[in-house]
């Protein structure tokens, strides 16, 4: 049977990186992404403002709502310090088998717990399940309408602080308009926008970080 586009793009990871080498593991799906087989990986232009962010926040606790095939769970657990912690929520069984060999090839599984579900399902059980009380920094990458209801959800369960960054993909394409909405007029928080192509495209496309005011 014919292989599937994340199955390809793990092949091609471990044809192309060097085994516990997390920069070679980013560099080898840019590669793929921009010369084989374009896949909605954040990338490496907004992946690069995705770390400044992460390294100046230095984050202990960390949630990643959409890991795919793990290439910004790499990018976010390679900037960790030691101690911290990424986890990463996933519903699709298939791109979560990817992830998890991706995340491991790149030597970072310590830092990464990858937990098959939705976030839906997932986000309330924070406290009880895995002893958070709060996130430092939310990256937002899955289907784009459960962008505010997520973030609504983890307001009432509490997982938010004053300081805590969220950080969204997308918010110009494929667009996240009532999300957008939601963070650039609420008082909780104060919102900026970070101007930047459509992964391996020439298209527009940013990353909305919004920094909650509790
Ligand atoms: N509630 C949920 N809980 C857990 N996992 C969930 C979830 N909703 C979706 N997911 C997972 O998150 C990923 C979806 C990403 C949608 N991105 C996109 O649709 C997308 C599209 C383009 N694009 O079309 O150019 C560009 C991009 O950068 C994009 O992120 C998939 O792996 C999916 O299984
Ligand atoms: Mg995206």
């Amino acid at each position: 049977t014919k292989s599937t586009r994340p199955q390809r793009l793990l092949k091609a990871v471990q044809k192309h990186s060097t085994r516990g080498d997390p920069q070679s593991v980013i560099s080898a799906i840019d590669h793929f992404c921009r010369h084989r087989e374009w896949a909605m990986n954040v990338g490496d232009e907004k992946g690069s403002i995705l770390d400044s962010v992460v390294s100046e926040l230095n984050p202990e606790k960390v949630l990643e709502l959409g890991t795919y095939c793990g290439y910004s769970t790499v990018r976010i657990a390679r900037l960790l310090p030691p101690g911290a912690r990424l986890i990463t929520l996933e519903f699709n069984a298939d791109y979560a088998a990817i992830a998890r060999q991706v995340i491991a090839w790149a030597g970072l599984e310590d830092k990464v717990q990858l937990v098959e579900g939705a976030s839906g399902d997932w986000i309330p059980r924070m406290k009880e399940h895995f002893g958070i009380e709060t996130f430092d920094f939310v990256f937002l990458d899955h289907w784009k309408d459960r962008y505010l209801p997520d973030t609504k959800l983890m307001e009432d369960c509490g997982l938010l602080r004053k300081g805590t960054v969220l950080l969204a993909d997308n918010v110009i394409c494929p667009g996240v308009p009532d999300y957008l909405e939601y963070v650039r007029n609420s008082l909780s928080y104060k919102s900026c926008y970070f101007k930047s192509h459509l992964e391996y495209t020439k298209a527009e496309d940013g990353l909305e970080k919004s920094v909650f005011l509790g």
